[in-house]
């Protein structure tokens, strides 16, 4: 019989890659907890911006992240998010929350401190999908099995833009740049830039759907268990 799975599965990749819908959905499938850290980076997000700080100044920022109170929930079926207190679970999907973020989370005392918090609730869950930009590489290095997702950037603002329910070819356009200046900026800052992990498991989900995606993350999580010592 197969065995329930235990441990960490990472999945990292660029924005828009679907690694948010797919790591709750095989968190559910594997019964496991499920940890989004782009929605704590989000949180803090709204924390500098609430405080009138300009998300380019670093020290601002570490100021003003290192007072804010950020929880997160791990529960695959439902989203917790707050800061100080306040339910902030739809503002941070916000446009401006997301112009903002890959300037925040550069940030390495803003890392700090969210990655020891990630490190925390992770070791709460016997069993957890935790998806972000490092996970594999910094967070979890001895994570049970990495994945890094990938999809091919048209792929990716045309499901954004489904998603937004936006049709208008300029309006797709410019989420296409958006996807592309935030991947950009990821990939390149000093502290933790998006890269996959040296023994990740690439998935490509450009032909998949997202299930079909889901079912080889449960398919990979299975086999990862299997071949344990
Ligand atoms: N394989 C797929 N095929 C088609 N659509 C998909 C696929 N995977 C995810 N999606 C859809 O694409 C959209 C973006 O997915 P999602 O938000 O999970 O991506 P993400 O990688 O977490 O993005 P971000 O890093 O910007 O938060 C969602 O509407 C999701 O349902
Ligand atoms: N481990 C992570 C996760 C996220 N980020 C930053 O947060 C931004 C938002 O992430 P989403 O997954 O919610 O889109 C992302 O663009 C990164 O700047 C990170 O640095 N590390």
């Amino acid at each position: 019989m197969t065995p329930d799975f235990r441990g960490q599965i990472t999945l990292d990749g660029p924005s828009g890659t679907g690694k948010s819908s797919v790591a709750r959905a095989a968190a559910t499938r594997l019964g496991a907890a499920y940890l989004d850290t782009g929605a704590m980076y989000r949180a803090a997000t709204v924390a500098v911006l609430d405080a009138g700080a300009d998300p380019e100044d670093a020290a601002a920022v570490a100021t003003v992240v290192a007072a804010a109170r950020i929880e997160v929930g791990t529960a695959a079926d439902t989203e917790v998010v707050r800061v100080d207190g306040v339910d902030v679970a739809v503002r941070i999907r916000g446009a401006e929350v997301t112009r903002a973020v890959s300037a925040v989370s550069a940030v390495p005392a803003v890392r700090r401190r969210l990655v020891d918090q990630q490190r925390a609730l992770v070791a709460a869950a016997d069993a957890v999908v935790v998806e972000g930009r490092d996970i594999g590489t910094v967070v979890l290095p001895d994570a049970t099995l990495k994945i890094y997702l990938t999809a091919a950037p048209e792929a990716r603002a045309q499901r954004r833009a489904a998603q937004l329910g936006i049709s208008d070819p300029a309006e797709v356009a410019a989420l296409a740049v958006d996807l592309r200046r935030r991947d950009q900026y990821d990939s390149s800052r000093a502290d933790s830039p998006l890269r996959p992990a040296a023994d990740a498991v690439i998935v490509d989900s450009t032909e998949l759907d997202r299930e079909g995606v889901v079912d080889r993350v449960v398919e990979l999580a299975r086999s990862a268990v299997g071949a344990r010592p």
